[in-house]
């Protein structure tokens, strides 16, 4: 595997792996875990060849979040990407992704504003200009996420069809389904902040949703299922409950009844230094 950090490098790199076959882009910002890898075997289904890329984007980080304390590892992360077969590492520096001088903001209206968009200003402005850098300097036949960061997903699919991003940039945005812990926490690069009791009670954030869901599809109204499914969360040891609603799944619009689409309730919620989120499918009933 190869490790790029110059743009002219990567495209000349990219046009070699594409006379052999397509590419698929997966982007992330490092602290590797089982969840990334398993974009990686997912994206080498649909490519031959897959590029990965490490950048921890100052431009999605809020201020006073934790920028700074993100958790970086390249070494171990490039012998993960080595073993998954991985072919390109593109690891640009800060000044190479953003040279002085840049200017450009991409905002995507609706599916970005509420949830995480509120409790983290300008957030996926960045996600936003970064993800389309990375489509541009790529040009990947497919591209990967997970579905751990769904409004995340929602925001990339809606500027990719807004901004006509198709093939031979990128004709599929594919949604990985979220990779958890036996207890069911998601895996997180940011599960690393979590004390071994924290690490434990974190556990609590996808039983209540869980049980919240299961409770909709049963009929119980979404807020006095919410409301339980808060109690349960704060009682399980988290410190407080940033946001937790039922949603449509593809727009986003909070739904305060189960309509007969598809539903997602989507949470986040912090629990020592760790700000965590998840989402799961509501059911039908
Ligand atoms: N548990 C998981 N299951 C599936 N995909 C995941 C999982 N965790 C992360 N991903 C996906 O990996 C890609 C890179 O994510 P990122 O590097 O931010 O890791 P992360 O674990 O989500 O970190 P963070 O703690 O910052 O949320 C994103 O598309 C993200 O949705
Ligand atoms: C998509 C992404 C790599 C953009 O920086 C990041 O938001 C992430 O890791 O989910
Ligand atoms: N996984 C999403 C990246 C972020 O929290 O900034």
């Amino acid at each position: 595997m190869q490790t790029i950090n110059h743009l002219n490098l990567l495209r000349e790199a990219v046009a070699d792996l594409r006379k052999s076959g397509r590419v698929a882009l997966v982007p992330t910002m490092g602290a590797l875990h089982f969840g990334h890898l398993t974009l990686m075997r997912e994206a080498r289904r649909h490519a031959e060849h897959v590029v990965a890329s490490i950048f921890v984007n100052p431009r999605q980080f809020a201020a006073g979040e934790d920028l700074d304390a993100y958790p970086r590892q390249l070494a171990a992360d490039q012998t993960a990407l080595e073993s998954e077969g991985v072919a390109l590492l593109w690891a640009p520096t800060v000044e190479e992704m953003y040279p002085a001088g840049f200017a450009t903001n991409v905002g995507v209206s609706g599916v970005s504003e509420g949830y995480c968009g509120a409790a983290r200003p300008g957030h996926f402005d960045g996600v936003a200009t970064v993800v389309l850098k990375l489509f541009n300097q790529v040009a990947p036949d497919v591209a990967l996420f997970g579905e751990k960061d769904w409004q995340q997903l929602a925001v990339i699919r809606r500027m990719a069809r807004d901004l006509d991003l198709t093939s031979p940039h990128v004709d599929a945005i594919i949604g990985v389904p979220t990779v958890r812990e036996e207890d069911g926490l998601a895996r997180s690069s940011r599960n690393a902040y979590l004390s071994a009791q924290e690490r434990v009670e974190a556990a609590s954030l996808s039983r209540a949703m869980r049980t919240a869901a299961a409770e909709i599809a049963g009929g119980a109204p979404i807020g006095e299922a919410l409301a339980r499914m808060e109690q349960a969360v704060l009682a399980g040891g988290f410190a407080s409950v940033d946001y937790a609603q039922v949603c449509d799944a593809d727009t986003l619009v909070p739904l305060a009844t189960r309509g007969t689409g598809p539903a997602r309730l989507l949470a986040a919620a912090r629990i020592g230094k760790a700000r965590l989120i998840d989402n799961i499918d509501v059911p039908l009933g």
